[in-house]
């Protein structure tokens, strides 16, 4: 396993290296950083002065005057020199807070993540380290540490340092237990040998963001303590010249400028970078340069006509290679109103994508590469996401699969919907309340008054199904997609739920989209069927049709798998001397 992973890691760290590479703000802050750091390293060869050497013909000496490019402070030092200095002071104080709280965070964090007798010690030895009040301490701690940055810094890493055990505790505790690591446990591999090789691989993307931060953190903290006048004057540090050059203001304000100009830069670009990095370690979220906005499909003649028309939709996501991967190829849909189209296929096939893609809910990454989706005439891709919420529980409204996660556990059934209710038409909290009360009634929830103020885990996955329903259908959606709408739910409730949504879909004439890869739920409720394969649509049909014949050996090879497996359900349990493919008929 570890052979076939690291492969991947390469090319994944390849491609991070080549996002940030490609990334204006990383390249621009990464210049700007190793400028600044290059310049403290030459300061013995860009200045020949001692930073702390005071010359009383350069008192407040001008920029530009003779060995002082920048000037004399109010003591006669050299700025150009001192500022020089200064860039050491921080890169040393940024190296040493920032190492020492990663050795300590990350170390305690893998130790406390992975072992669960050891975390509550760690917790308490971490909670306690961050009862110190940070500041106060090191200033209390000067008389100590001999006013020495260095100390001040290292001391400084063990306050940051329950800040990076919290961030690699979270990531151990997330991947400890998924199977590769069982399956290292299983192969023998020892603890510190799993931690290294398979755990650390996990945590080191946030933790190296968080070492940006660190740093911008250490350089703020060694400044501030010099600004305050905490430690040795001898110390050539940011904070110690924006002291002083604040002092000399209104006469000589370039002193002050100099050094906040330089600190604000390395500070900012420090955070700037770790954007970056982060960016570039976790994916761009942004659409990859040269991907085209969605392309409308190839004109062919009329628009189709229908309440929803998909036409060559195509769905991509971006790989860590950077390059595109299609997970819905040139999909075509028609749904005319008052019509229920299934849309199946095996788990995979990019059957929730397209509802996603209609619903205007794909996650951010998902990038619409062409095709065109139209509700009533209308272009849905591209509306701007206040367009597309006028639209949502309005025009079109959604029922999930999950009954019970879809519902806030911290309100009652009855807050939730009126709440929706209230959104989506504007009704009054009276009328909003009387609607759902007769919505509830109508969904079959035998007490409405009773679930209305009930809590979700009051109620069963049925009536969580029903609830959601009642709001899915509050203003007369002129579509609803169901996603899998009763695949939580047994047998019995299946059938409840699937009547229902018949019902409903006649008395208001609404075309349903149900999303599903049971074709027991298809005979049952839907006019027209389109399978779906790896993205693509194989077929489409009349119910009859699939049922009766269908053409593609795919929807063949599901129709025969089902039947196989005996899953085919009906409105009633199949009675014994019935032959099983009862439901398929029409
Ligand atoms: N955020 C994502 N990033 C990358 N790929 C994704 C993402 N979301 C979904 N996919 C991929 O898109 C493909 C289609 O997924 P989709 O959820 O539409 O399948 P489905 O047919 O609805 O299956 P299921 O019934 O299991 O939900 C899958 O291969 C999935 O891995």
């Amino acid at each position: 396993m570890t052979a076939s992973t690291a492969p991947q890691d390469a090319v994944r760290r390849r491609s991070a290296a080549r996002r940030l590479l490609r990334d204006p703000q990383a390249v621009i802050t990464a210049s700007v950083l190793l400028l600044i750091v290059v310049l403290g390293l030459l300061a013995p060869v860009l200045t020949s002065h001692d930073p702390n050497h005071a010359s009383l013909d350069h008192i407040d000496a001008g920029a530009g005057t003779d060995g002082y490019p920048l000037g004399g402070d109010r003591s006669g030092r050299d700025i150009w020199a001192r500022l020089l200095h200064s860039i050491n002071t921080s890169t040393v104080s940024a190296l040493i807070g920032a190492s020492i709280a990663l050795v300590i965070g990350v170390s305690a964090g893998l130790v406390g993540g992975y072992h669960d007798r050891l975390r509550s010690l760690t917790e308490w030895v971490f909670s306690l380290v961050m009862t110190f009040p940070g500041l106060l301490l090191l200033i209390v701690l000067m008389p100590l540490t001999g006013g020495d940055f260095r100390t001040t810094m290292a001391i400084f890493g063990v306050l940051l340092s329950p800040g990076v055990y919290r961030i690699t505790r979270n990531q151990v505790l997330g991947v400890k237990n998924e199977l590769f690591v069982d399956a290292a446990r299983v192969s023998g591999l020892s603890d510190r040998r799993i931690l290294v090789r398979h755990v650390l691989p996990a945590v080191r993307g946030p933790v190296i963001i968080a070492t940006a931060f660190l740093c911008g953190s250490s350089i703020g903290v060694q400044s501030g303590l010099a600004f305050l006048g905490v430690g040795p004057a001898t110390t050539p540090s940011f904070g110690a010249m924006i002291s002083e050059g604040f002092h000399n203001l209104y006469l000589s304000p370039l002193q002050f400028v100099w050094p906040s100009l330089v600190l604000g830069a390395l500070t900012s670009c420090l955070v700037l970078f770790g954007n970056a990095l982060r960016d570039a370690l976790e994916g761009s979220r942004r659409r990859p340069a040269g991907i085209p906005a969605p392309k409308a499909p190839a004109a062919t003649g009329a628009a189709p006509a229908g309440l929803l028309a998909v036409e060559d939709l195509t769905i991509a996501y971006p790989t860590p290679s950077g390059e595109l991967k299609e997970v819905v190829s040139g999909v075509s849909l028609v749904l005319e109103p008052g019509e229920t189209l299934g849309l199946v296929g095996e788990s995979g096939s990019g059957k929730t994508q397209t509802a996603f893609a209609v619903l205007g809910v794909l996650p951010s990454e998902a990038v619409v590469v062409r095709g065109s989706i139209r509700l009533d005439g209308r272009e849905l891709l591209g509306l701007k996401e206040s367009e597309l919420r006028g639209l949502r529980g309005r025009a079109i409204a959604y029922v999930p699969q999950e009954p019970m996660s879809n519902l806030d556990p911290s309100f009652t059934v009855g807050a939730q919907l009126v709440e929706g209710v209230r959104a989506a038409s504007g009704a009054s909290r009276g009328e909003a309340r009387r609607r759902v009360l007769a919505l509830l009634e109508r969904v079959g929830i035998p007490d409405p008054e009773r679930a209305f103020r009930s809590r979700p885990h009051e109620i069963s996955g049925g009536m969580a199904q029903r609830v959601l329903i009642a709001g899915a259908v509050a203003c007369r959606p002129a579509l609803l997609i169901a996603d899998e709408p009763t695949t939580a739910l047994d047998v019995t409730v299946q059938a409840e739920i699937l009547d229902l949504l018949r019902d409903l879909r006649e008395e208001m004439d609404m075309a349903v989209l149900l999303v599903t890869h049971d074709f027991g739920v298809v005979a049952d409720v839907c006019d027209r069927v389109a399978v779906m394969r790896t993205g693509e649509i194989v077929e489409t049909g009349t119910a009859e049709k699939i049922f009766g014949g269908a053409e593609h050996d795919y929807t063949r090879m599901l129709l025969d798998s089902i039947l196989d497996e005996n899953t085919v359900r009906g409105d009633a349990p199949v009675a014994a001397d019935e032959p099983l493919g009862r439901t398929t008929t029409w």
